[in-house]
């Protein structure tokens, strides 16, 4: 049996824990593994390698993907999509192990749809897929955030000075809300609950009279224009504040203990499946076990973090 491996979208730490459990598994099992380079733009433009457990020794460590990634438009299209099924073809490749976010996942289900067997596992930092509770690379993203975050606090409290602070997440507030669980800010605004301007200085002219000078505002991108919030607030409340957007330091970093775990059993799951003829499966992990769903009785679209929520509440 032959199987390949791809990593898609963004990149996302634990990515290559990842495709080092699915190459030491699948020799494991006898099982070769071939590695496409740049996610789907390495099916379509037939960028192939092949893997063994030399390639991959020390790699679950390191941040990004040795793979590489890309987001690559050709592929949506019919040609594109034709082409990387042509690639599949070519090499016998009997099972995809595709490794990245929704829309990867949206990639996969087109695969299928030709009979490619697929199978996803979930590796995005935005931490957007609903039906599984973590995706590979949040975790290590959260502790950057957590960690830039601190950094501020130190210069802020010194101050007694507000900063805004712009996380990732594209449009889910995940980043931002676990960051405000984790104490990391006094005010949370996130797509799924998103607080009008008012609001925000409301509740931070509550803290400035209470006594709480330096505030740490989180917000996930997209939602606003940073430095118009920011002017906002100066004009309304006549403080000062400070804004700063995290950007690509949060998708970097070598992955936390619990990404490369998870990536692990993630990985070695997903071989599995191809092992035992199971395909068109996500893989997740929900209440703490890896489980694994067929794709078409999943909605990954719509996330509940309503407990998170209540707990946020009571903690702000
Ligand atoms: N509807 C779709 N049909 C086919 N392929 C798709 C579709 N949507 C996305 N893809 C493919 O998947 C690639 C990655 O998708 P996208 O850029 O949305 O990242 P992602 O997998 O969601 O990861 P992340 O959000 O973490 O960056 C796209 O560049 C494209 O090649
Ligand atoms: O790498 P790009 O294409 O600039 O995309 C940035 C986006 O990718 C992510 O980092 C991962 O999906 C998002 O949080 C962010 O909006
Ligand atoms: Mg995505």
């Amino acid at each position: 049996m032959r199987i390949g491996i791809l990593t898609s979208g963004g990149d996302a730490p634990g990515m290559n824990a990842a495709i080092s459990a699915v190459v030491k598994s699948a020799e494991h099992n006898n099982i070769e593994v071939l590695g496409i380079k740049y996610g789907f733009q390495g099916l379509v433009k037939e960028e192939v390698i092949s893997l063994n457990c030399f390639d991959v020794d020390g790699i679950s460590q390191r941040g990004g993907t040795i793979l590489k990634t890309a987001r690559c438009q050709e592929f949506i299209k019919e040609d594109g999509k034709q082409k990387a099924i042509n690639t599949l073809k070519k090499y016998r490749i009997n099972g995809l192990i595709v490794i990245g976010g929704n829309g990867s996942f949206e990639g996969a289900k087109e695969l299928a749809k030709s009979g490619i067997k697929v199978v996803g596992i979930p590796g995005t930092i935005d931490n957007d897929l609903a039906y599984t509770d973590f995706c590979i690379g949040f975790d290590t993203t959260l502790n950057t955030v957590l960690e830039c975050i601190g950094k501020i606090k130190d210069s802020d409290s010194s101050h007694e000075k507000t900063t805004i602070v712009e996380v990732m997440g594209r449009y889910c507030g995940d980043l931002a809300l676990y960051a405000g669980l984790a104490g990391g800010g006094e005010i949370i605004a996130t797509p799924e609950k998103k607080l009008s301007y008012d609001i925000i200085c409301k509740r931070l002219k509550e803290n400035v009279d209470k006594g709480k000078k330096d505030n740490v505002i989180i917000i996930t991108e997209k939602m606003y224009d940073i430095e118009d919030l920011k002017e906002y607030i100066e004009v309304n409340l006549r403080i000062s504040l400070r804004s700063t957007v995290l950007g690509f330091v949060q998708r970097g970093g070598n992955p936390s203990g619990f990404d490369r775990v998870l990536a692990t059993k993630m990985g070695v799951r997903a071989v599995e499946l191809l092992r035992d003829g199971i395909d068109r499966r996500f893989v997740g992990i929900k209440e703490n076990k890896i489980i694994d769903i067929n794709f078409n009785e999943i909605n990954y679209q719509n996330i509940s973090r309503q407990k998170e929520y209540d707990y946020l509440d009571q903690i702000l």
